[in-house]
């Protein structure tokens, strides 16, 4: 008996002991997983390194792959640029993706959104002989490229479900006998796939030398591994093996090295000159504020933020969770006097057209949209972009947000954030391959309240760090932080959950919230419910706590249970902080913000191209003049016809020069009428001169944002 009583007892202590190295197993497994990750991190760093390094050399080098030195057609391109487009100079890498095309190489361009992948293969498109193919995703987009090309005079069609029939002939002629003036062919994918008839005539065009380039755009599609993969991609590829001496340039805003190498196999371009560019967008500042829990007062954020900053009716996106929110969201901002219409799957797509068009139009400020509203989004002057929920991965934040600012002028991302929002959407995305580790990434960026929230997308995309030169909040604002050593509530509410599995029973996030609130009372330092919901959230990141998710008929819920290393809470061998901020309230927020506002002459000329767009009709006002353009035309004020060529090039100024000049003078006479008028009051002048801080401090923007260009 007191044998069996020793080995009872002996058994006991190694079953103990066994527990205790698994758990030591366990983190020592998590630590390798970590470890992992870091490593492939700084490989793929290193390759960027050494990649940007090589580029570099061969730059400067002067090499047969130097694509910034002198070439026969710069002076014809730097006219078609300025007189043409009217854009006064590059953008980083423009040029020298221009000079490999037009030496007939084939190019991958990945170059963040609103870098201005267009000029790069509709310049050399007007400048080679004969017609350009231009392969694009979406029918929107198309239209937006055509429209956009048409009001320069550049003879630009497409050929789509919507063509008419006296067009569809005009093209078919145009490739088969040269006839009529046809410079730029837009087409979908399925155009090359399905269409015999299309592709023959493309290959009479093509024996009679008057193919002169293809583009495919947003060529991500190409790839399964990409974000919006598109089938009919997948049969570019017979476009270099039937056109062989026709230069292929593939662009995309964001690839993977991955996808790159996808790309290059499916479209056959192995010898392809790459320019890859940083994902950093300069312009646009990044912020997350505390999502308060009552939905009212959040809204009531958003439209003082809006009314305050963007009272001049400029354009923003607001993304939203769920299609109901979309509608009640903005049906709330309507409300609070902001025009607003939302937009998403449900709707029809003639009604989905029509918020989409008064938006581009500047009929409408704001479109409050689910993901839906996506990669068709080709506005320019998009001033802010506010999730109201997070997305569901970094890629997908930095994609959402980065429709803010294409025109590379100072725009703002806002993005609200409370942990709740959190498992709201991992109960959406865990059953996608590393749904819940990417939007663990963001919950993450959303949670520091110190990190810079640029570094942390370089981070992401293995891109190495620059700059963020104040634009995010958390190097710009300098909340106060204060971190809070909070173990002993962690330690609370692991053995709170460890009892809860023990009776079989499960809680969602905010149950154990309840539930820590009253086993709490009078034990320690009380946290608030906010404290304790980011408590949860962290310990769910450092796998202290997990979730786990339940199918019912109507939904996924989640719920969070004891994780991995729980133990080590429990033991006290890890130490568990939070981070509060003392945030700035709303008001602050807006005066904080970067943003210059608007002179006076600037809103003149901006309602001056919505007049043009309305009357000319077909033309979006920032194809009239882009805002960049009206922030130079009012900083330079320019008096006669010739200055303002040298701003806004020779076409725009045959078509509106006289009108643009008359505003200017106008804007001029008023203003000297202003100063020199007899009913001086310290109030006017205040505000005057106030007006003219304001406009030099725009001024320096334009300069800040000209150089980027260089
Ligand atoms: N060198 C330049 N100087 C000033 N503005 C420019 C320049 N190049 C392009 N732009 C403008 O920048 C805006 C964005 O350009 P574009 O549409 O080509 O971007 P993109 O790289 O294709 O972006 P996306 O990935 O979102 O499609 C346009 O309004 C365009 O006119
Ligand atoms: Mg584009």
């Amino acid at each position: 008996m007191a044998d069996t009583e020793e080995i009872l007892q002996e058994l006991l202590s190694v079953e103990v002991e066994l527990q205790d190295v698994q758990d030591q197993i366990k983190i020592f497994l998590d630590r390798q997983e970590k470890l992992y990750d870091r490593q492939s991190e700084l490989k793929a760093l290193l390759e960027s390194c050494e990649v940007s390094a090589c580029e570099n050399k061969d730059a400067t080098t002067g090499t047969s792959e130097s694509w910034s030195g002198e070439f026969d057609w710069d002076s014809r391109a730097n006219d078609v640029r300025l007189n043409v487009f009217g854009i006064t100079s590059y953008r980083a890498n423009q040029r020298e993706i221009i000079n490999a095309i037009m030496s007939g190489r084939d190019v991958l361009v990945i170059m963040a959104a609103g870098g201005g992948k267009s000029l790069c293969y509709q310049l050399p498109a007007i400048m080679r002989d004969g017609v350009a193919l231009i392969v694009s995703p979406l029918l929107s987009l198309i239209q937006d490229q055509v429209m956009g090309l048409a009001a320069l005079g550049i003879p630009a069609y497409m050929l789509t479900s919507t063509t008419s029939k006296d067009n569809e002939k005009f093209i078919y002629k145009a490739l088969e006998k040269g006839e009529g003036e046809l410079k730029i062919l837009y087409v979908t994918p399925e155009k090359i796939s399905k269409s015999k008839r299309f592709m023959s005539k493309l290959e009479k065009c093509y024996n009679a030398s008057r193919l002169s380039l293809i583009s495919i755009d947003e060529a991500h599609c190409c790839s399964q591994w990409g974000h919006d993969f598109r089938p009919d991609y997948k049969n570019l590829g017979i476009l270099k093996t039937q056109f062989p001496s026709i230069p292929i340039i593939a662009l995309t805003a964001t690839a993977t090295k991955k996808v790159q190498l996808d790309l290059i196999e499916m479209l056959r371009i192995p010898k392809c000159v790459k320019f890859v560019s940083t994902v950093n967008r300069p312009n646009l500042f990044y912020m997350v504020r505390e999502k308060p829990s009552v939905g009212k007062m959040v809204i009531d954020e958003i439209a003082e933020f809006i009314r305050h900053s963007y009272s001049n009716n400029e354009s923003g996106i607001v993304y939203c969770f769920s299609r109901r929110e979309c509608e009640q969201v903005a049906t709330e901002l309507r409300e609070k006097g902001i025009s607003a219409n939302y937009y998403h799957a449900d709707m029809d797509a003639n009604a989905r057209e029509k918020v989409h068009m008064r938006w581009s139009s500047g009929k409408l400020q704001v479109i409050v949209g689910t993901v839906a509203f996506g990669m068709g989004i080709n506005k320019p002057d998009v001033r802010f972009v506010i999730h109201h929920t997070l997305s569901k991965s970094m890629e997908t934040y930095y994609q959402e947000s980065g429709r803010a600012g294409r025109d590379g002028l100072p725009s703002e991302c806002l993005l609200y954030f409370r942990p709740a929002d959190a498992q709201r959407q991992s109960s959406m995305v865990f059953y996608e391959n590393c749904g819940l580790e990417n939007l663990y990434g963001l919950v993450r960026y959303c949670q520091s309240k110190t990190e810079c929230r640029r570094s942390a997308f370089f981070r992401h995309f293995a891109e190495p760090l620059q700059d963020c030169n104040e634009m995010c909040d958390n190097c710009s604002f300098l909340d106060e932080v204060k971190e809070t050593d909070v173990s002993g509530q962690a330690k609370i509410m692991v053995s709170l959950l460890q009892d809860i599995q023990e009776n079989d029973q499960r809680v969602t996030m905010l149950q154990l919230v309840d539930k820590m609130k009253v086993k709490n009372k009078g034990s320690g330092p009380e946290l608030k419910k906010d404290e304790l919901e980011q408590l949860v959230v962290q310990l769910i990141l450092d796998r202290v706590l997990k979730e786990e998710f339940q199918h019912t008929a109507y939904s996924t819920n989640a719920y969070v249970t004891v994780g991995p290393l729980a133990k080590q809470v429990l033991q006290g061998k890890k130490i568990v902080k939070i981070v509060s901020s003392v945030q700035k309230n709303s008001k602050e927020l807006v005066k904080a913000s970067k943003r210059n506002r608007s002179s006076e002459l600037e809103l003149k000329l901006d309602e001056f191209r919505k007049e043009l767009s309305a009357i000319h009709g077909g033309i979006f006002p920032h194809s009239v003049l882009s805002t960049q353009q009206i922030c130079r035309l009012s900083s330079h004020k320019p008096a006669t016809m010739k200055e303002l060529e040298n701003i806004i090039g020779k076409l725009k100024s045959e078509k509106y020069g006289s009108k643009i000049l008359e505003e200017i003078k106008r804007y001029e006479s008023e203003n000297q009428k202003l100063d020199h008028s007899a009913d001086y009051s310290p109030e006017k002048e205040q505000e005057r001169s106030h007006a003219k801080k304001l406009k030099s401090a725009k001024n320096l923007v334009v300069v800040e944002s000209s150089e980027d260009e260089g």
